[in-house]
């Protein structure tokens, strides 16, 4: 079923494969219908999210404003006595007590309001021909597209279609950083170890791209791919221009993967000169020759 989240402006149903966003401000409070639940929680300090211009996309294209969908009007009557407020507030949690529920909002109008999305309403966009496209392409809601404090990418399944092209993220190194989460099913980059519900991280400038399973199952089939279609799967991202740190509960975590550079153990170059007309070394040779 997924999560009730009750709000002033009413409830929401979030089922598992949806996100939802409460701005700033709101009362709040969460119900978990199936028991213990397990998500990711992302709260930004700054812009409101928006979706990404869509530039040379145009009219029709990633998430669209009409699958953004806002609760109706839902309240609480009567006396609750004893009912807890927990406040944040300059980053500190107060909390305060009444004997009413503060969902008694009976109306609204406006826009400044919770709201939640069916990631798989996505319309992904992607490489029709060669090469690999900036994960940018596959923004949801940012707050400032470029350089946010949060853009909200996702990775759905798509066809996969390009020619002459290492198809899986390149090897890179990203000014941003990113906090990346598998909601369900298998991530184009990593053949083992990510698994549903797990996160990773790769601050700022780290190196990083597909495992060396990945890496040399794809080589293999470099000059023979048809188009393939990923099924099955949803990736997302968090990225952020600020350096996220890790707090003491995740370093001490007995979940921590202490072994996570290991899946690139094993890299090996499969660069060949065959095929090239001139070597590296007569290249320097020629540039020196010209210096000189
Ligand atoms: O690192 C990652 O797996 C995320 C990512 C995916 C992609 O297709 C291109 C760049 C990128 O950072
Ligand atoms: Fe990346």
């Amino acid at each position: 079923m997924g999560l009730w989240i009750e709000t002033e402006c009413g409830r929401l149903l979030v089922s598992p494969g949806e996100i939802a966003v409460v701005p700033q401000g709101f009362r709040f409070s969460i119900d978990l219908p199936d028991g213990d639940s397990r998500g990711y929680v992302a709260e930004i300090y700054g812009a409101h999210f928006q979706l990404p211009d869509l530039g040379p996309i145009g009219a029709n294209g990633l998430a669209a404003p009409r699958d953004f969908l806002a609760p109706t009007a839902w309240f609480e009557e009567g006396l609750r006595p004893e009912y807890t407020i927990v406040q944040k507030f300059g980053g500190e949690l107060f909390t305060a007590k009444q004997d009413f529920s503060p969902f008694n909002v009976v109306a609204w109008h406006g826009n400044y309001v919770p709201y939640k999305y069916d990631l798989q309403k996505f319309c992904p966009y992607n490489t029709v021909l060669v090469d690999h496209g900036d994960p940018s392409i596959n923004t949801a809601p940012t707050d400032k597209p470029g350089v946010a404090l949060l853009d909200f990418v996702i990775f759905p399944p798509r066809w996969l279609v390009a020619e002459h092209t290492f198809r899986p993220p390149y090897y890179h190194r990203n000014c941003m950083s990113e906090f990346m989460g598998l909601i369900y099913g298998a991530y184009e980059a990593k053949a083992d170890g990510f698994l549903p519900g797990g996160a990773s991280l790769h601050s700022c400038m780290t190196p990083h791209g597909p495992d060396t399973t990945t890496y040399e199952a794809t080589i293999a089939r470099v000059n023979a791919m048809a188009p393939s279609k990923l099924t099955g799967t949803m990736a997302f991202m968090f990225e952020s221009a600020l350096v996220p740190r890790v707090c003491h509960w995740a370093l001490e975590s007995p979940f921590l993967d202490h072994d996570y550079y290991q899946c690139w153990i094993g890299l090996k170059s499969h660069f060949s000169r065959i095929g090239l007309n001139e070597t590296n070394a007569e290249q320097t040779e020629k540039k020196t020759e010209a210096l000189e």
